[in-house]
């Protein structure tokens, strides 16, 4: 893991002038291309300058490029084809420009697929097209030649005539509501020369935030905290961890960074991970500053984005809050970076370019020489390392905000307390609920407390099973099960969106009723608790139910006012929220993630189930939480229970460097995918045939990957593991350059891979 700042950048030496060596530059297009092509520039394009957005001509096509720098002269001057037009669009300034080069460097990615990510709204480029807006043309309708002067006409006039010259003229709609006619009153009379039809510009409005508006007063811990990452705004480059337990107060602090970047002026970025989902937090900074902040994610609506990338390209933009993608974004001006939950494995994109936004944050700070924060209750081990040894500051913020004490955690060992079955209308059926966390629920229920309970699977059933023959039913295209959705009444795959209706007898024997559900997702959840808890007001939060940002809002207000007495859960309850009634957490499989070959599975399942745990408790009552496990004395639950996340570091990092795993190694993932099995293994081994033999680099594989069938591929890995002096990089790029693969395969690469799917 390379986020710490020791590479030098590429991109970022001063540009000469363009023009030095004749009107010949080269333009980078936003397609897979390892490199900028160069073009002629003309006498009326002499003033281009790096980041200029421009359109030229590639084969048949036209395309918009960005103009990167000088050409490099490989292609005789008469070959050479002219740029056509500069765009006006302010240019794609040097610091993103060299965090595109850098992330292509790193990830191995084509750069101009990297430059993707920074014109990802090509239509931002086009001139803004103009609306039809309405203002009078006379001073009474009788100057209108041959037009009837009705009531109507007349209210029309007045209002256009009335409208304040301060503000834009207004739509046909807009000016007939004011004037309480219809819009075709104001269409005829337009066309019949009493209104005047002006185009009309209209740049999207940004609220402002107001840096001086006060805010919550801090306790002593919070007040240090702040004061040193305030000092870090406006000090060039640096990274903070800011690694407060839950509740400690780690938003409010780092607002106070955010207005202090915003009294000088700059722009700042707050990168979330599943933004859609954490629809409070823009609530929350509109309660600090008075403004909403600028929302970017994939979910927005195409012209909302177009917008918000112009405003954001034009300066207009002050604090933007996103998903990874908003990384990219063309900030002239940016100050302060924030990565809240810095740890959270949503930052890594696993599809088109596999950057880490985390780490690619750290570079965007030093190619725009600004502070970056990194907040966290439980930030990652490569992140601890960088704090441990200096590299990083580290702002601690050991207590909770107010006094609140952090939640009691223990396990509860389900080979000593079984759940004990319920009866459905007079049949048992299976809980997943042991008798002590059901003794802690009513207590709970009884006090006038909030529950909620974990359980990370959406659906009703991860796995369903023919009692006859033993058939499971899986996904045709992917190796993986299909996950029953009973409100549906659909099984469904999760990695690929394969959906059929749930079948009435067994696709293998055709033996009726025997298919069975096996293994809990939060609907069979909710099945078991309605019936337990039949008064209790119970919501089901999984990614599929809430649907949509302001759904999902309207729940988590609903939860927060106490109109929720249960809330069964998935990730999406896990982190950011705070409702005070919450005092009881349960976590139904504790073990869920801790199998499979991920590298990061300890770590990851103690962050998560750390999260969860630090949403009971938050306010003046106390908090309590439920870890259901069969395996209590796994170091993971050993370390939740004790709260020694130091001592769990250490332990995971020991193991890490005896087996030069990442942060101690550096790890590349190949994944050899095609439709035809034989040929990817061929493939598979001709590339471990020919991996590179260099001390300290390792390759083990070819192996089936852990979906080793995927949307109908098959998929092989090769990793290859490198000690940290070991330029990875270089490496692939020889050993994929010296490899033909036959047709129909391909070779994805993966720098730092998160998932080992
Ligand atoms: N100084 C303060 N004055 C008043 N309220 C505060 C103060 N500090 C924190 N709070 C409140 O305490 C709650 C927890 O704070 P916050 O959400 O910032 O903590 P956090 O560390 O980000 O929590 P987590 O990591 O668990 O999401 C919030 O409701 C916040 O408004
Ligand atoms: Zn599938």
């Amino acid at each position: 893991m390379t986020h710490d700042g020791t590479r030098s950048s590429p991109g970022l030496a001063p540009s000469p002038s363009l023009f030095q060596d004749g009107p010949r530059l080269s333009v980078l297009l936003p397609v897979p291309v390892d490199a900028p092509y160069d073009y002629w520039a003309g006498p009326d394009l002499a003033t281009l300058v790096p980041g200029d957005v421009v359109r030229v001509p590639l084969g048949q096509r036209i395309e918009t490029g960005v103009v990167w720098g000088p050409g490099a002269a490989d292609l005789p001057d008469h070959k050479l084809r002219p740029v056509l037009e500069r765009l006006d669009s302010p240019p794609l300034p040097a610091p993103l420009r060299a965090l595109v080069e850098w992330c292509a460097a790193y990830t191995l990615a084509p750069l101009g697929q990297v430059l993707r990510l920074a014109l990802s709204v090509p239509e931002a480029l086009d001139p803004p097209r103009p609306r039809a807006g309405y203002r009078a043309a006379v001073t009474d309708l009788a100057d209108v030649p041959g037009l009837r002067a009705t009531d109507a006409r007349r209210k029309a006039l007045a209002a256009a005539a009335g409208w304040p010259l301060t503000e834009p003229p207004p739509s046909a709609a807009t000016l007939a509501r004011r004037a309480g006619v219809t819009p075709a009153v104001i269409k005829g009379l337009a066309e019949a020369g009493g209104l005047a039809l002006v185009p009309v510009v209209e740049e999207p409005v940004v609220p402002t935030p107001d840096p001086r508006r006060p805010g919550p007063l801090l306790s002593p811990d919070q007040r240090a905290a702040a004061g040193r990452l305030r000092a870090m705004v406006g000090a060039g480059f640096g990274v903070a961890l800011l690694e407060g337990v839950t509740g400690s107060g780690k938003t409010e602090v780092y607002f106070e960074a955010i207005a202090e970047t915003l009294a000088a002026g700059r722009q700042v970025l707050v990168l979330l991970p599943e933004i859609a989902l954490t629809a409070r937090w823009p609530a929350r900074f509109a309660g600090r500053f008075g403004a909403l902040p600028v929302p970017w994610h994939s979910d927005l609506p195409r012209s909302q984005r177009r917008d918000l990338w112009r405003a954001v390209a034009r300066g207009r933009a002050p604090v933007v809050v996103g998903a990874r993608s908003a990384l990219f974004l063309p900030f002239p001006d940016l100050g302060l970076i924030i990565v809240d939950e810095e740890h959270d494995g949503a930052f890594k994109q696993d599809d088109g370019v596999p950057y880490n936004a985390r780490d690619m944050a750290v570079v965007r700070a030093r190619t725009g020489d600004l502070p970056v924060i990194l907040a966290s209750a439980t930030p990652a081990l490569e992140t601890v390392l960088n704090a441990r040894t200096g590299r990083y500051r580290h702002v601690p913020l050991p207590r909770r905000h107010g006094g609140a004490r952090l939640p009691d955690m223990a396990t509860l060992d389900l080979r000593a307390h079984p759940p004990e079955k319920w009866s459905r209308e007079g049949v048992p059926a299976q809980s997943f609920l042991a008798p002590p966390l059901l003794d802690a629920m009513v207590e709970t229920l009884t006090r006038g407390e909030q529950t909620l309970l974990f359980l990370n699977r959406r659906g009703y059933a991860p796995l369903t099973l023919c009692r006859a023959c033993g058939h499971r039913l899986h996904c045709p295209h992917c190796s993986a099960w299909l996950v029953e959705h009973r409100h549906r009444r659909q099984l469904r795959c999760h990695h690929c969106g394969h959906a059929i209706p749930t079948p009435p007898r067994c696709p293998m024997c055709d033996a009726a009723d025997t298919l069975a559900a096996c293994g809990p997702g939060v609907e069979r959840l909710a099945e078991e608790v309605a019936a337990r808890f039949p008064q209790a007001r119970t919501v089901v939060a999984a990614s599929d139910t809430l649907a949509g940002p302001a759904s999902a809002a309207e729940m988590m207000e609903r939860i927060e006012a106490g109109g929720v007495d249960i809330i069964i859960g998935t990730q999406v309850m896990a982190k950011g929220h705070h409702f005070p009634l919450l005092t009881l957490v349960g976590v139904v499989d504790a073990d869920l993630g801790l199998s499979g070959g991920d590298l990061r599975a300890a770590e990851r399942t103690f962050q998560l189930l750390h999260q969860v745990a630090g949403r009971a408790g938050r306010a003046e009552r106390p908090g309590r939480v439920l870890l259901q496990t069969t395996d209590p004395a796994h170091p993971v639950m050993r370390a939740l229970v004790e709260g020694d996340a130091e001592r769990f570091l250490s332990v995971e990092a020991e193991t890490r460097q005896a087996l030069t795993m990442p942060p101690f190694g550096r790890l590349v993932a190949l994944i050899v995918s095609g439709r035809d099995e034989d040929a990817v293994v061929t493939a598979g081994r001709a590339l471990a045939a020919s991996a590179p033999r260099v001390a300290g680099v390792e390759v083990l594989g070819p192996a089936p990957a852990a979906l080793a069938l995927l949307r109908g591929q098959h998929r092989h890995r090769l990793l290859l593991k490198a000690t940290r002096d070991v330029r990875v990089q270089p490496l692939v790029r020889d050993w994929l350059g010296a490899t033909t693969l036959p047709r129909g395969i391909r070779v994805r690469v993966d720098v730092d891979p998160y998932g080992f799917l």
